[in-house]
């Protein structure tokens, strides 16, 4: 492995995706650094999810490079979505399985384990995401908002993966909730030197744990750096993004 891919978790180079004739990234280019969260925000259906997807392998792309943790990822890449640490904003956990058995899910799919090291393995990790085993038990229609996310992230953490893929992650919560979702992404991201790319809206994630954010806008990234040179961005998108009335006022609050 050379040194560049030792830096960098993702390489994506002129990426270009589309649905019919719609285009939805046009040559878009970005880098994410092993072991920094990366915030990723955008204009609603600007293709942030379409990003994400086709990083993932989910979605094929018509032309471009992807490269993630050195290994390229081809049109068509089968298993990484078990394989790595995702948490999407919809349809986090089976209904009809209980917390332990959609953690142990990736672990069934993937390895060949005895129940009872799954079972070690199912209430190590709900530890780690701030749950007691007690909670192995419920269904998830018996979790809070809060704890729906913490046991997909328990369940995304299942197979030790060395990214994170979160989609809005704190959307839904409280701010309390909400607060305590992104200190523990950034526990997990010092203790388990986890690189996380995260998806979101939520002003107090991308300026507490967010290393860097990236802005996507008419499909490609237009600006990246720490929070404090995209609030300088002279983007006009990003500008309205970063210093629209709302944005002002909740920047305001956070001083
Ligand atoms: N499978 C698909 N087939 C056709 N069009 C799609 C598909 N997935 C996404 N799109 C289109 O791609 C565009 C980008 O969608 P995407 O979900 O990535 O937006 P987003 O930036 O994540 O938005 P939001 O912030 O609202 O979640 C939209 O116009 C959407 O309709």
């Amino acid at each position: 492995m050379d040194a560049t891919q030792e830096e960098f978790a993702i390489r994506v180079r002129d990426l270009v995706v589309g649905f019919g004739r719609q285009t939805v990234l046009n040559q878009l280019s970005l880098d994410v650094r092993r072991g920094e969260i990366l915030g990723l925000v955008g204009a609603s259906g600007g293709g942030k999810s379409v990003l994400m997807r086709t990083i993932i392998g989910l979605i094929p792309r018509q032309a471009g490079t992807i490269e993630v943790m050195g290994q390229p990822i081809g049109g068509r890449t089968e298993g990484a979505a078990t394989t790595w640490g995702i948490l999407f904003q919809q349809g986090a956990l089976f209904s009809s399985l209980t917390v332990r058995q959609n953690i142990q899910f990736p672990l069934r799919e993937n390895l060949v384990l005895s129940q009872e090291l799954m079972d070690e393995i199912a209430i190590a990790k709900l530890e780690m995401v701030g749950l007691r085993p007690q909670d192995a038990d419920k269904y998830p229609s018996e979790l809070s908002g809060g704890m729906t996310k913490r046991a997909a992230l328990a369940r995304a953490l299942a197979l030790d993966p060395p990214i994170l893929f979160l989609d809005e992650p704190t959307s839904g919560l409280d701010p309390i909730a909400a607060g305590d979702f992104d200190a523990l992404i950034r526990t997990l991201q010092k203790t388990l030197g986890l690189t996380v790319f995260m998806v979101t809206h939520d002003l107090a994630s991308l300026t507490t744990v967010c290393d860097r954010v990236a802005a996507l806008a008419d499909g490609r990234i237009v600006a990246i750096g720490p929070m404090r040179e995209l609030l300088q961005s002279e983007h006009p998108w990003v500008r309205a993004y970063f210093h629209g009335k709302r944005s002002q006022m909740l920047q305001h609050e956070m001083r």
